[in-house]
């Protein structure tokens, strides 16, 4: 290993109350919203097929005018009540809402950028009453914040003058400030999500952003900050130099999943998942694969079952409403999660072996066992493997309450028998898995 300054602070999970919180919610709702709504992914008749929030990058989209939407920022249908509402009813436990993206646009009044909600024909705080609205449903709520700043004149992405590094000084302690009035009007927040840190000029100053993430930890003891914040001293990003994790858990899963536990190694993390292929802000023509209800609850199911958070985003228009294709998943997926949620709240990695019919969650340190099946065999049985030493004790219909009837077919194996049926959505099975020699009622039957 090679001795760090400004590396991993901790080896293992945090275990205090406010990660034990942040680990059980495991359903969390993303919104990007900002000017970039406005253009909605085109402009001048013609079509981005980039990001929505990145269409400031399109050649076809003169920054001058990007930079003066914010003189037709006016949401009259904004309305963070009902936001909260249709968040409550999908069965999100947190939100993540983009306070500042990487073209710096501030959705609440900042004092130390003129860039801002105030400058706008809205005039109001976006932000405040998004957080009292979440928080009154129970919802916790994360604030994004962009490092990256189009906006700002001492951003940049790399220091190759000692002009640049002057300005860019500066912009570090204009940083330090945005979030420190964040955390001051908003004492009610429960972290900090991360995002456009990986160019140059952030990567060569690991010092920075590990006393950033000490000083914010000390202005909001428990807050929760991901591994996206830091660079170490050598600019490794995520991992440290030492390949240990930095932050609270792992925020790298963008778009993509694990696929086994080895892939997390037993850490916390968070994977965060757009509707369409690849928009976040708000974009007209949605083209490309649209996820269904059911493969975002199979990501969330997933998720789960490796000890992750899965959190679906959602990118409203200019006027504040949401579109109607978002509205029906975060129906369709509240409508699962009412029946099936004890699955997954509270649920993490079981310790079983992986079966082709879908995923195995324990409910934290109990002998309680969901398995969320999402690929129904056409043979009907679903086989199970309990490791030795363990014992199945008895599987219920989580939906239904009737036993599944259960056969014993080897030693610690079993089948379980789907009743003769089409499945719309994933069913979820309640096991009882016994530690320890004692002989479960199905062995007692056997012999
Ligand atoms: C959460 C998303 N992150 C922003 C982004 O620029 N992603 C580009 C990216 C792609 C892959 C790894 C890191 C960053 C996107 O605009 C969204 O805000």
């Amino acid at each position: 290993t090679v001795s760090l300054q400004h590396g991993a602070h901790r080896s293992g999970n945090r275990t205090d109350a406010d990660m034990e919180r942040w680990r059980s919610h495991r359903l969390g709702q993303f919104i990007h919203w900002g000017l970039y709504a406005i253009p909605g992914g085109e402009w001048n008749g013609k079509v981005y097929n980039g990001a929505a929030e990145w269409i400031r990058s399109w050649k076809e989209m003169p920054h001058e005018a990007y930079d003066n939407l914010y003189k037709q920022f006016n949401p009259a249908g904004y309305n963070p009540q009902q936001w909260a509402r249709q968040a409550k009813d999908m069965g999100a436990r947190y939100m993540i809402i983009t306070t500042k993206h990487h073209d710096g646009f501030c959705l609440w009044p900042s004092k130390y950028s003129k860039y801002t909600v105030a400058s706008t024909p809205w005039k109001k705080d976006i932000i405040g009453p998004m957080v009292e609205a979440y928080n009154k449903e129970g919802i916790d709520v994360v604030l994004y914040f962009s490092i990256i700043d189009w906006n700002h004149p001492d951003w940049r992405t790399s220091l190759k003058t000692k002009e640049d590094t002057v300005a860019y000084g500066r912009f570090k302690v204009f940083v330090k400030n945005q979030l420190k009035e964040l955390l001051t009007k908003y004492p009610t927040v429960k972290g900090f999500w991360f995002d456009g840190t990986w160019d140059e000029s952030w990567k060569t100053d690991g010092a920075f952003s590990d006393e950033l993430e000490q000083y914010l930890q000390s202005l909001h003891p428990g807050l929760i900050i991901g591994s996206r914040l830091r660079a170490d001293e050598k600019g490794a990003r995520h991992f440290d130099s030492n390949g240990r994790l930095m932050g609270d858990y792992e925020q790298g899963w963008e778009r993509k999943l694990p696929e086994k536990i080895e892939d997390v190694h037993h850490n916390d993390w968070e994977g965060v998942m757009t509707i369409p292929e690849n928009q976040w802000g708000y974009h007209a023509r949605w083209t490309g694969h649209i996820k269904t209800a059911n493969e975002l609850i199979e990501m969330l199911a997933r998720s789960a079952s490796l000890g992750g958070n899965f959190v679906i985003n959602f990118g409203p228009k200019a006027d504040g409403t949401y579109r109607a294709e978002e509205q029906q998943l975060a129906a369709q997926i509240g409508q699962w999660m009412k029946t099936n949620g004890a699955a997954i709240y509270g649920g993490g990695y079981a310790g079983l072996e992986k079966q082709d019919w879908g995923y195995y969650i324990r409910k934290g340190n109990t002998d309680t066992v969901y398995m969320v099946v999402c690929n129904i065999p056409v043979s009907g049985y679903l086989r199970v493997k309990i490791p030795p030493q363990q014992s199945l004790q008895s599987a219920t219909g989580l939906e239904s309450g009737q036993p599944i009837p259960t056969t014993q077919t080897g030693r610690n194996e079993y089948l379980l028998q789907l009743e003769n049926k089409k499945y719309d959505a994933p069913v979820v099975i309640q096991l009882e898995v016994k530690k320890g020699k004692e002989r479960g009622e199905f062995e007692k039957a056997r012999t």
